[in-house]
């Protein structure tokens, strides 16, 4: 079933045609790797998906529906969730309670009967997310003293609070240690039931290890998308990886 649907998106910003005319389509149960060198239009892309920026050409459809200019809110009601490059989160409150706050939204959006705000059944199931992101032995502490790698997996266990149909990773792997970047690749891997999933990531090593589909961007288009076995050999990608492939 497809989610997303993108189609020729163009975004300039002043002398920059930062996107060029891309198309972009996410399936349910499907990790979709946007993948490029620095500058190569993958953030603006995903900008445009989340609606935090407004395409001036192209259209979104998302679930059958053109959201090509709602506001980033109303696409994250329609079930499109999203992290952060640099996690965000309240850095006072627990590890629970960060994920508390999604969930009493995700119920308003339901019309569900708000109740207090640490019912138990939603403590219940903050608790089962923090197990599926494996911070469940963290829930007490506070959200800001966890190091970067548990940040970005409380970003995600908030993201999957608002039980979306796409989530959309942004850079989930900048700044970890190789280690920690391994455990979130894992993660990731886990996640792709049922719903689709976006994940940005200039590594391409990386992030073809556990895509199922990759689209490669260099200089604001498309230039190869495929399996992620097809895309390696593309000698298009070869050629724009050819440096970075030598420092990874
Ligand atoms: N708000 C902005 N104003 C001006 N130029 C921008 C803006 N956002 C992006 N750009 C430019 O658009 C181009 C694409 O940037 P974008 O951030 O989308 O690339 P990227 O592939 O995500 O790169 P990175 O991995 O470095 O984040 C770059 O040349 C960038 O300098």
């Amino acid at each position: 079933m497809t989610l997303l649907e993108a189609r020729n998106l163009k975004k300039r910003f002043g002398g920059v045609q930062a996107v060029a005319g891309v198309d972009l389509e996410v399936r349910a149960g499907e990790v979709v790797g946007l993948i490029g060198p620095n500058g190569a239009g993958k953030t603006t892309t995903f900008n445009l998906i989340a609606g935090a920026l407004l395409p001036d050409e192209g259209s979104v459809r998302f679930l059958g529906r053109d959201v090509t200019r709602w506001p980033a809110h109303r696409r994250a009601h329609l079930g499109i969730a999203r992290t952060f490059q640099i996690p965000q989160p309240l850095a006072e409150l627990s590890v629970l309670e960060n994920v508390l706050v999604p969930l009493a939204r995700a119920a308003l959006r339901r019309v569900l009967p708000l109740g207090p705000y640490r019912r138990p059944e939603r403590i219940a199931r903050a608790r089962e997310l923090l197990v599926r992101v494996g911070l469940e032995a963290h829930a007490e502490q506070p959200a800001g003293r966890l190091p970067l790698g548990m940040k970005k997996r409380l970003e995600v266990a908030r993201a999957l609070a608002l039980e979306p149909r796409l989530l959309l990773l942004d850079e989930p792997l900048a700044g970890l240690t190789l280690r920690e970047a391994e455990g979130i690749l894992e993660l990731i891997a886990g996640l792709r039931e049922g719903i689709g999933v976006v994940l940005v990531e200039h590594n391409v090593r990386l992030a073809l290890g556990v895509c199922d589909r990759a689209v490669v961007m260099d200089a604001g288009r498309v230039i190869a998308a495929g399996p992620p076995e097809a895309v390696k050999r593309d000698p298009r990608v070869i050629r724009a990886y050819l440096g970075e492939e030598a420092d990874a």
